[in-house]
């Protein structure tokens, strides 16, 4: 494998996996599927607001609204979900270590304010396949806690370019985005950060 990976509590962290060129690219294939998937801000079954906007690829859609979150195999609006660019299933292929194909493709947009509380990724039926999260724009404080809801937490900076992947052992770990740090990245027109999620579903 390219480059060099960190263990946080069994998320494996490749920092700067992808260069500038890269992210650039993949910025260019985001802004299209948010043209043919206008990102929209999620309810919760409370009828809370998300702070993050969303919009997802690939053939199955996580959403979340009034009658509770699941994935979907088409936006809301009724269109499907545009494919899985390339340069994003790229990623997928050099580090998931996984035989099957991503599904679904989240595509979270935070603005300066925007977070995103602790929680598991726990909606898949396939718990074998890892997570894989790719970091774009201004940078993050990820927090990382157990398995278990509670207990202890550590927190690492999220960078543009950056890549997530919790597999095995850690696949269904407590974690979440404390706070965006806006003006550290000039990728994106402004502050904000995108984090693409890629997960097998089935
Ligand atoms: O924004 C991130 O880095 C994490 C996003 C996340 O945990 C999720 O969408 O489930
Ligand atoms: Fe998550």
């Amino acid at each position: 494998m390219d480059g060099e990976s960190l263990d946080l509590r069994g998320v494996r962290l490749w920092p700067g996996l992808l260069d500038q060129p890269a992210q650039e690219a993949m910025v260019a294939d985001l802004r299209a599927v948010v043209r043919a998937a206008p990102l929209i801000r999620p309810e919760t079954r409370r009828g809370q607001k998300m702070s993050v906007r969303m919009t997802s690829a690939g053939a199955f859609g996580w959403v979340s609204d009034r009658r509770g979150y699941r994935y979907e195999p088409r936006h809301p609006s009724g269109t499907d979900w545009p494919p899985i660019p390339a340069s994003i299933r790229a990623v997928w292929d050099r580090v998931s270590g996984s035989g099957r194909a991503p599904e679904s493709c989240l595509v979270n947009f935070y603005d300066a304010d925007a977070r995103m509380g602790m929680h598991q990724d726990r909606d898949e039926a396939d718990m074998d396949a890892p997570v894989v999260s790719i970091s774009l724009g201004d940078e993050a404080l990820f927090r990382i806690g157990n398995i278990e809801r509670g207990g202890r937490t550590e927190s690492v900076r999220l960078r543009s370019g950056d890549v997530i992947v919790m597999g095995g052992a850690a696949r269904l770990i407590h974690h979440g985005i404390d706070r965006i740090y806006p003006g550290t990245s000039t990728l994106l027109e402004g502050p904000g950060r995108i984090n693409v999620t890629l997960r097998v579903v089935t």
